[in-house]
């Protein structure tokens, strides 16, 4: 019997070369008991991406991407991010031998991500604009010079982010009757769908979850086009909150994630960077789940439609948190009061407790 992780749906996956892979995946299915009961949602569940090889649920469409690089005979692999995709090829581009080059928008990405992305021995190039001119400049950058381009516009990075789904699925014992992503460049939502209409369209499972978008009040291009029923999203110009990771107004995938979430009856939601931060901080101190602000922005939707009365209390639902706490943890020293410092004496310690 094969472990849960990613290649164990290597059917469902287009790589047929031995894959550079740090056995990503496999990441635990948690049970949300307190934030479940305090919202009146016994069957509430977080799977913590945070728990792959480079801490972000990244690591599932690079162990695709940089195999298919390999398999391509591509030489070197680039990408722009707001800094888990970075972290993560570099991470792979190490395993595999291949030199990466990453652009990241100056003075917006967590520091854990940029300690990645330099220790694994990327280029790292950061860029006085933001994520989405960072994109505009990559791509570029790789179709004039014949670099194997690795953001989510690559269908090979969306195939293996497809086994968050896959995963879901087989830990929970059935098909959720809702999955919840935080939205950025909406990769992961449309990777999700697309893997389960897969094992619908084979038999394996007959019904599709209503697929959830989470975005920021100030990156929220994803939830206006599906609040306003519009065909495409209207690009944001100047992004803005507190989850850098998903700091971005002209998403590449929007048009698949509208797609998702209108077939399946979903729906989409904003939070604000104060519900974020709150969640991050009960998601660890009440469940001892430990994620990067982007991450706690699925939970924290589900608390806001909860508390909306916009869900059946009995709905299975799984929320993809998507990045480990360690990533920002500038972000983390911003909010907590810091350590009481002593003097080191065991008079002054019970002083202070
Ligand atoms: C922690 C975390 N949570 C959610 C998202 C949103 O996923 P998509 O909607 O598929 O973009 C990201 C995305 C990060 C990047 O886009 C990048 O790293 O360049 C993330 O790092």
């Amino acid at each position: 019997k094969r472990p849960i992780s990613v290649w164990r749906y290597k059917e469902f996956l287009p790589v047929r070369i031995e894959p550079v892979t740090l056995q990503e995946g496999g990441t635990p299915l948690y049970h949300l008991k307190k934030i479940g009961e305090e919202l009146g949602l016994p069957n509430l569940y977080a799977k913590h991406e945070g728990m792959n090889p480079s801490g972000s649920f990244k690591d599932r469409g690079m162990t695709l991407g940089v195999s298919m690089a390999k398999q391509l005979g591509k030489n070197i692999v680039a990408c722009a991010s707001t800094g888990n995709t970075s972290a993560s090829m570099a991470v792979y581009a190490a395993k595999a031998g291949m030199p990466a080059v990453v652009l990241l928008p100056a003075g917006h990405v967590a520091l854990g991500k940029v300690a990645q992305a330099l220790m694994h021995g990327a280029k790292v190039i950061s860029i006085r604009g933001n994520f989405d001119r960072a994109l505009e400049m990559v791509h570029e950058l790789c179709v004039t010079h014949g670099i194997y381009l690795l953001n989510s516009i690559n269908p090979y990075r969306l195939e293996g982010q497809k086994t968050i789904g896959f995963e879901a699925v087989d830990q929970l014992g059935c098909v959720p009757d809702r999955i919840v992503l935080p939205v950025g460049n909406a990769g992961n939502i449309s990777a999700v769908y697309k893997g389960l209409c897969e094992w619908r369209d084979v038999g394996y499972i007959d019904t599709l979850p209503m697929m959830t978008a989470i975005q920021a009040e100030g990156a929220m291009p994803v939830v206006n086009a599906i609040k306003g029923n519009l065909p495409e999203v209207v690009v944001e110009q100047n992004p803005e909150t507190v989850a850098s990771a998903i700091r971005i107004g002209a998403p590449v995938n929007a048009e698949k994630a509208l797609r998702a979430i209108r077939e399946t009856k979903g729906c989409a939601e904003s939070v604000t960077d104060e519900e974020i931060l709150a969640m991050q901080r009960d998601l660890a101190r009440y469940e001892g789940i430990g994620v990067e602000p982007a991450s706690a922005a699925s939970v924290a939707g589900i608390r806001k439609l909860a508390e909306q009365g916009m869900l059946d209390p009995k709905e299975k639902i799984v929320c993809v948190v998507t990045g480990h706490l360690l990533k920002d943890p500038e972000t983390v020293i911003k909010q907590c009061a810091p350590p009481i410092e002593i003097d080191p004496t065991i008079e002054a310690l019970l002083s202070v407790l």
